[in-house]
């Protein structure tokens, strides 16, 4: 069953008198286990339609369903609910806190929860991408693939229903993009997440089950090899 789906989602922006249509009746699905890679050309709706599937913005026209629920009407502070408990965030630019060590970094998002036992979780996660002897180290410490991988690590904490990724390997070389894959696609499976990812890397195409092609606010074509 898709945990996350878009209904025939229209928004409109309005920027002065001009109206603009960034999206113009999509539908969109995707699965616990499943990597859905969203691709497209500049300004074809992409960050628009990981806004709507991210609950940081809602549709002009059109349903959000989140796990068979219609959240298309929860107000601002049931979507941050939401948004904090079933959603994690991946950043091209990772995000990470500087002070703060890659263990703390993990916890962060956790805080509020006193249901985990954050700090076990944090290093078992950080331990599952390959840092468990960098635990304390801070950013400026880590190099930028480290650095994606304690961000990946962070959006796992809460144990999320899904990852959305933006650009995750966007500021990466291609080997270090590669491994970052390799760890997202082992974690979709272990914890059973839906992935959703934005990107402008074709390497990415090779570990996705399914790609997404938007153009200009239309879904163009859905490709599943
Ligand atoms: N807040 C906004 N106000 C007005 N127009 C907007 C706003 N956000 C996006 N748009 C417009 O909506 C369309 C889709 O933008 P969007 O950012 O979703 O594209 P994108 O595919 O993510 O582009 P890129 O690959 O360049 O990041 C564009 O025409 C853009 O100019």
């Amino acid at each position: 069953m898709s945990v996350i789906e878009l209904e025939d989602v229209i928004k409109r922006y309005q920027s002065g008198v001009e109206t603009v249509e960034a999206l113009k009746g999509v539908d969109f699905s995707a699965d616990r286990g499943e990597m859905v890679t969203v691709i497209g050309p500049s300004g074809s709706g992409k960050s628009t339609m990981l806004n709507m599937i991210g609950l940081l913005d809602t549709p002009t026209e059109g349903h959000v369903h989140l796990d068979a629920r219609d959240v298309t009407d929860f107000s601002e502070d049931e979507l941050t609910e939401e948004r904090r408990t079933g959603i994690g965030f991946v950043f091209q630019d990772f995000h990470l806190l500087p002070m703060l060590t890659a263990v703390e970094n993990v916890e962060l998002p956790s805080m509020w929860n006193t249901s985990v036992d954050r700090h076990d979780r944090a290093v078992e996660l950080l331990r599952r991408v390959g840092l468990g002897d960098r635990l304390d180290h801070t950013p400026d410490q880590l190099s930028g693939g480290q650095q994606q991988r304690v961000a990946v690590a962070r959006s796992l904490i809460n144990e999320p229903d899904i990852l959305l990724a933006d650009e995750p390997t966007g500021n990466l070389d291609q080997d270090t993009g590669q491994t970052i894959l390799e760890e997202l696609t082992r974690l979709k499976e272990d914890e059973n997440v839906a992935i959703v990812a934005v990107t402008h890397d074709d390497q990415m195409l090779d570990y996705t089950d399914t790609t997404v092609r938007i153009v200009d606010g239309v879904i163009q074509e859905v490709d599943q090899p």
